[in-house]
């Protein structure tokens, strides 16, 4: 007897495009939400997106709450939790970057009401995706929530955001090659269950970011619209897969612990790209793919090097070899690596001096 079943969840409006922040309030109309929000964001998306869009619901007769939180931490979801419990709202908006709306995303989902995805920065492909992520002492989780209603990215205020979070977003979608190598490896080896259609869709999306490097420069609000179309497409790869491993595999468990090591030094996207990068030479050593990957991330600015993310190096080769304690998700690292091995795959690679 046939007994697989899926159940894919994804947002129903993804409206992207100049100046759609304007179109929240309609958005919420489209999808016949009533009652107040509760908008969750973080101290400088506040200022550039949360409180114009505040004052396009008062106009329109709605009284938002707002909570501003600073750390993606289980506390800051408990946080936004409890000025529900106070406010009383019927649905979430989260506006911000991966933070803000991860920590939305999550919270909704204990609350068990929908939310909205508005980003502030092309930084991260958690805009779509149904997982959260939070570090959790020794170890980092990946949780699974509901996917938002809907998304609403406005390249505008995209293409303002500093450019190194537009960089950060370019090198979590390139990081997509080594996290499916690493999915396939788990799969061939541990069974680990598997959707050819997600890898496909994450390995395409990154493949077109590549082709389109050309086009993403600072200044060129193109830019932003490429990059978010591809933010978009790899969290619906990840939403299909029902886990993150389409865009998640030993590359951010590197750079999950240098967020514990060296936490807030660099961006998710940069520690990830440059993970990718030793990743890929652990896959295929001298003839691997890692000079491709550090082209494509050296030609959108991202940075390629452990000084170039402001990390030293004895930290980065740390990182590399105790990462694959962070969590239970088998990768290319297996059950870890020697510290001189990991000290020569950064040096080989050019990561360290
Ligand atoms: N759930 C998922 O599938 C995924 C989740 N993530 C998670 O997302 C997080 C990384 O996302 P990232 O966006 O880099 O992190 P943050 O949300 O911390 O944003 C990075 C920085 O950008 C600032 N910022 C955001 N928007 C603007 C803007 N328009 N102008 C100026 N500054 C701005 C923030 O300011 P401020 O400090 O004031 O907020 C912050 O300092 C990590 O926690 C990561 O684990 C990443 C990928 C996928
Ligand atoms: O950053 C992510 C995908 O780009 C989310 O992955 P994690 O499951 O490792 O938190
Ligand atoms: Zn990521």
């Amino acid at each position: 007897m046939f007994e697989k079943s899926t159940w894919i969840r994804l947002p129903r409006n993804v409206v992207v495009g100049h100046g759609v922040r304007d179109a929240v309030v309609e958005v919420v109309s489209d999808l016949h939400l009533e009652g107040q929000p509760l908008v969750v964001t973080s101290p400088t998306p506040r200022e550039v997106a949360a409180e114009p869009m505040v004052a396009d619901f008062e106009a329109a007769g709605v009284e938002p709450a707002v909570v501003t939180i600073e750390t993606a931490t289980f506390e800051a979801v408990e946080r936004v939790i409890e000025v529900a419990d106070e406010t009383d709202p019927s649905y979430l908006i989260g506006v911000g970057g991966g933070k803000a709306i991860d920590i939305a995303k999550m919270a909704s989902d204990h609350l068990e009401m929908g939310f909205l995805s508005v980003p502030t920065a092309a930084s991260h492909d958690g805009i779509v995706s149904n997982r959260g992520s939070v570090p959790d002492g020794d170890t980092r989780h990946s949780v699974a929530a509901e996917p938002p209603l809907a998304v609403v990215a406005d390249t505008g205020i995209l293409a303002e955001a500093p450019w190194e979070l537009t960089t950060a977003g370019c090198a979590d979608i390139i990081s997509n090659y080594t996290a499916v190598m690493d999915w396939r490896l788990a799969h061939r080896l541990k069974d680990v269950e598997y959707s050819e259609y997600a890898a496909a869709l994450s390995e395409m999306t990154a493949e077109i970011l590549v082709d389109n490097a050309d086009l993403v420069r600072p200044g060129l609000e193109e830019s932003a619209w490429i990059v978010t179309k591809a933010l978009v497409s790899s969290g619906v790869a990840m939403s299909i897969a029902g886990s993150s491993r389409p865009a998640s595999g030993a590359e951010h468990l590197f750079s999950h612990q240098l967020d514990r090591l060296a936490p807030g030094v660099a961006l998710h996207g940069h520690q990830v790209g440059v993970g990718s990068i030793l990743t890929a030479y652990l896959h295929g050593g001298e003839a691997g793919i890692w000079r491709d990957i550090r082209n494509a991330l050296a030609s959108i600015d991202a940075p390629t090097t452990a000084s170039e993310l402001g990390i030293d190096d004895d930290t980065v080769v740390e990182a590399l070899a105790t990462c694959h304690a962070i969590r239970d998700r088998y990768t290319i690292l297996g059950d870890g690596m020697d510290e001189r091995a990991a000290r020569e795959v950064a040096r080989k690679t050019g990561v360290i001096a």
